[in-house]
């Protein structure tokens, strides 16, 4: 089984303005509600590609009950655990000339509700995958995924991390089989600037030297590169098409990365529905569907440096 954690959910309040002026009244030209959080996307698509998997992590408050109720409306499984303090956030995303985000900080969760958290991650067995993605509350220590990484390090789970920062380098030493970095968090991660894909490689083996057995760098418009653990460095290129919203690109290649290595077993194929699945959620208003994926994974090739 697949089972995502998304410790901080969202609702994604997606809306699209002309112009956004600070300081002053702005109204509208659409809106809409998405349940978010990079666990939950990474579920949904997922399950549009076919694989049942469980969403779990916190939610609290009405917020938290949307985030259930649109999970199971997409026949998505979930066994979250309730929070009695706080609420789940409301990340606003301000689609404009620019894109603008606007994430919240999460409500605490209590050592005793982290306790419920570990108690269920304690059953998974080999053959799962495990994936750690996204913040967590502000009021969490960073060691948080490492300390889940230890406390599952015995049951030969694959684990995926798509974090930023030192929750993601402290992980890094129980070598979780895929993490994925943009880009900018790369650059900010070693404090460089990184202007081509052979510098993106170099600061990626980095993060391999450091213990991830596969990394996969997004780049947004440019594309993705993965360095493997069997030391290639494979190149995807975008298909065309026009961005709507690119919230949850990123957690849509995950998805699809590990839906392809499922299927197949090969990093190439991984990389190209991880590509696919990434765009078609750029090039549309929510995450993906099946279909788009599949029309635009014709158009996505793989180059081996
Ligand atoms: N503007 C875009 N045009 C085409 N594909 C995109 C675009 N933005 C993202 N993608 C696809 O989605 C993947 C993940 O997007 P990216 O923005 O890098 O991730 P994140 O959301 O984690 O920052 C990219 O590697 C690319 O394949
Ligand atoms: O947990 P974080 O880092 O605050 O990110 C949460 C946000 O990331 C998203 O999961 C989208 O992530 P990506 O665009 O990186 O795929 C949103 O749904 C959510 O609002």
């Amino acid at each position: 089984m697949i089972y995502t954690v998304t410790l901080n959910p969202s609702i994604d309040y997606v809306i699209n303005l002309e112009h956004l002026s600070t300081g002053k009244v702005n109204r509208v030209n659409d809106e809409h509600v998405y349940p978010g959080g990079k666990g939950i996307n990474v579920s949904r698509i997922l399950k549009t590609l076919g694989h049942d998997n469980v969403a779990t992590g916190f939610v609290s408050n009405f917020t938290g009950d949307f985030i259930i109720n649109s999970l199971a409306d997409l026949n998505v499984k979930s066994d979250f655990i309730k929070l009695d303090n706080g609420f789940t956030r409301i990340n606003v995303k301000i689609k404009s000339d620019e894109e603008t985000e606007i994430n919240g900080g999460g409500p605490h969760i209590s050592d005793e509700k982290l306790g419920e958290l570990f108690d269920k991650l304690s059953e998974l067995k080999e053959g799962d995958i495990l994936v750690l993605a996204g913040s967590i509350p502000s009021t969490l220590k960073e060691d948080l995924y490492e300390k889940i990484m230890e406390h599952v390090k015995g049951n030969n789970v694959k684990i995926v991390v798509d974090a930023t920062k030192n929750l993601l380098l402290n992980v890094l030493k129980y070598n979780p089989f895929l993490i994925k970095p943009n880009n900018h968090e790369l650059e900010e991660i070693f404090n460089v600037r990184l202007e081509n894909v052979e510098e993106i490689a170099v600061y990626g083996r980095e993060l391999q030297k450091m213990g991830a057995r596969n990394v996969l760098v997004s780049m947004g418009k440019d594309g993705a590169l993965l360095i493997t653990e069997n030391n290639e460095v494979l190149i995807s290129n975008v298909p065309k098409g026009s961005v709507i919203n690119s919230v949850g690109a990123g957690d849509s290649m995950v998805a699809g990365f590990i839906s392809g290595y499922i299927n197949s077993n090969s990093y190439e194929e991984a990389l190209k529905l991880g590509a696919a699945s990434g765009s078609a959620t750029a090039f549309s208003s929510d995450l993906a569907t099946k279909e788009f994926i599949d029309k635009l994974i014709q158009e996505i090739e793989v180059e081996r440096r």
